[in-house]
């Protein structure tokens, strides 16, 4: 009972799924009704060679024959020629309107992807999403075109030829045709089993594809930690898998064949043998028995093609629920919401008992009832421990996640009610780890302003500190930063993700101190950038080192989810025994202490030199 009420809910998916992708199949109507018509054809044409070829065995064995049989053979030929022309037409429609189709599912899932709030990629694997995108794609690309038209030619040969055999001898019909019922019920039964499985083992190509990508990304690290052996077993581990998943597809499948292929010859064999007598009783001429034979391979191969063509529509189906899964789901935060702006916005920033919980990780609170008021024009350094939710306050600054409860407002106004677009707009970001796009130096810094000058893109770069090193490298602004930025150093990236952000002119700058230490020059280059870029904004910065703490009007102590503590730098410094100074003490100096150590080993270079 269990089972069948599965099979109804997937079976109604599956057809939600294939009228939702039939929709990106509408503007090509025209030529894949092309393609269709000219089924009518090539197969009718198909369909009279039998009858030709019998026709003219029969011609030859007469004494005198009725008319020359060159004639049935010329006709034959002529026809040919034109089957030839439509299947080329056939080819070329299908194939172009099957890649339009697929690009147009492609940007219509890449659309979907981008509007997914934060949590969502939390939680779903990249290359899970990237193999929708490529491999999910074709099948369903080949379903709507390929297939379709397979499974139309299939359908039309073998109801026409079926339909001759009974015209040609309805007792030999019998005989030919009574496998094709139990085939096809085991085809149907296949096919279903075939478009669950497929799930199976697209999911487990997914994991391939995660693997590959996370390492590939990651190469450094995994150099560096000399651990390709271990990723190549975890590969080799999910290449298994998907091996596996496929097995159970391939198995079934060759069973399927070979059985199929048993039955088309056995009901060839018996209709040869019973042909045979009634050739020999005058009941029917050789040629008609030749045509007959014909006609049965040719059912044969039709209805095997149909199955085929039945079971690839069956993984396309499977592959239709995977992408109209992501194609139609709703964004939780969707980023053309819409709402108010404010056009006069003077950086006035503050939380009112925020709470919030990762939706990938609902049983850990992160904040439980935090309020803090930024001023406008102030700087407010967060502190605390690793992992306490600092970075987690820029994140919700920046409308990425939506507040459990509680609220965030600028200039007194909800972040609820506000247009997320201005909101990322009005804020700019420093991250702690920098992310650049491959591409040049302009691009990068453009990213945010497309339409910026030139003029205005070096301004800022000169602000942050990062025009001297542009300009020496040879190609300027135009000099590509590698993959994720991997060809500058990391106090070059920090500077260019500075001026990328000042580009936006923003009220409120979040700036996410690097934990990192770099070394005491890149690190000047940097802290200067930071103070240019601080002057005149609302600032919050998620504090490491001592000397941000220092110039910051408030340092908000960040413990347990909330503010613990909130003072100027001195006064929090002052009070005695508390947790200020556990955390001060345990990153700060932990900063210190690598900063002068950068130093040492830089003045001993210089000994050296
Ligand atoms: N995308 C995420 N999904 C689930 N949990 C997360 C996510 N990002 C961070 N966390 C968790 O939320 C908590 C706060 O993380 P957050 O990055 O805000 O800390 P932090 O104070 O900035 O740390 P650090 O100083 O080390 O950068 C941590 O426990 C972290 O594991």
């Amino acid at each position: 009972m269990k089972g069948r009420a599965n099979d109804k809910t997937s079976a109604s998916t599956d057809t939600a799924s294939l009228s939702r992708l039939l929709e990106f199949a509408r503007p090509e109507a025209r030529p894949i009704a092309l393609a269709f018509a000219t089924v009518a054809v090539t197969s009718g044409i198909q369909l009279l060679f039998p009858l030709a070829f019998g026709h003219i065995l029969d011609l030859a064995l007469q004494p005198v024959p009725a008319m020359p049989a060159e004639y049935v053979a010329f006709g034959l030929l002529g026809m040919f020629a034109v089957n030839g022309v439509l299947i080329s037409l056939r080819s070329a429609l299908l194939m172009l309107s099957g890649e339009r189709i697929a690009a147009s599912i492609r940007s219509r899932l890449f659309a979907a992807m981008l509007s997914q709030e934060v949590a969502y990629f939390d939680r779903r694997a990249t290359g899970d999403l990237m193999n929708v995108m490529a491999s999910d794609t074709v099948f369903v690309q080949k379903g709507l075109t390929n297939n379709a038209v397979t499974m139309m030619r299939s359908g039309v040969s073998a109801v026409g030829g079926a339909g001759l055999l009974v015209y040609l001898s309805p007792t030999l019909a019998a005989v030919s045709l009574c496998l094709i019922p139990p085939l096809g019920f085991m085809a149907m039964k296949f096919g279903r089993y075939l478009r669950d499985q497929q799930k199976e083992v697209q999911e487990a190509l997914s994991r391939i594809l995660e693997t590959s990508e996370s390492v590939v990304s990651n190469i450094r690290t995994v150099r560096q930690f000399d651990q390709e052996h271990r990723e190549m077993s975890t590969f080799d581990d999910r290449v298994q898998h998907s091996y596996h998943e496929s097995r159970k597809v391939g198995v079934p499948q060759a069973v399927f064949d070979g059985m199929a292929y048993l039955a088309g010859n056995m009901a060839l064999v018996a209709v040869l043998g019973y042909g045979g007598s009634m050739v020999t009783s005058g009941a029917i001429t050789a040629g008609e028995l030749t045509s007959f034979l014909m006609y049965s391979m040719s059912v044969g191969l039709s209805v095997m093609s149909m199955f085929s063509a039945y079971t690839d529509a069956m993984r396309a189906a499977g592959a239709g629920v995977r992408i109209v899964e992501v194609m139609d789901r709703e964004s939780l935060m969707p980023s053309n919401a819409g709402g108010r702006t404010l056009p006069s916005f003077r950086g006035d920033v503050s939380f009112h008992d925020v709470h919030f919980t990762y939706p990938s990780r609902p049983n850990v609170s992160v904040l439980t009832g935090l309020s803090l008021h930024v001023p406008p024009g102030r700087v407010l350094a967060l502190v605390g421990a690793s992992g306490c939710g600092k970075s987690t306050v820029g994140a919700l600054l920046t409308a990425l996640y939506a507040v459990d409860r509680g609220s965030i407002r600028f200039d007194g106004v909800d972040l609820q009610d506000l247009d997320p677009r201005w909101v990322r707009r009005a804020i700019g970001v420093v991250a702690q780890e920098p992310v650049l796009f491959s591409g040049n130096i302009l691009d990068n810094l453009r990213y945010g302003m497309p339409y910026a000058t030139r003029a205005e893109v070096e301004a800022v770069a000169m602000k942050a500190n990062a025009h001297d090193f542009i300009s020496q490298f040879p190609d300027g602004y135009e000099t590509l930063v590698g993959e994720r930025g991997l060809q500058l150093s990391g106090g070059q990236k920090q500077r260019l993700a500075i001026a990328r952000a000042l580009l936006k002119d923003p009220a409120v700058l979040v700036l996410d101190e690097a934990t990192s230490a770099l070394d005491a020059e890149s690190e000047r280059a940097v802290q200067s950038a930071l103070e240019a870029a601080m002057k005149g904004r609302t600032v919050v910065t998620i504090a490491h080192r001592l000397s941000t703490m220092r110039s910051a009007d408030t340092v908000a102590l960040l413990q347990d989810g909330r503010i613990a503590e909130l003072g100027t730098y001195t006064e929090l410094a002052a009070t005695e025994g508390d947790s200020f100074d556990r955390v001060y003490i345990l990153s700060a100096a932990l900063v210190y202490v690598l900063d002068c150590a950068l130093n040492i080993q830089e003045a001993g270079r210089s000994t050296q030199a």
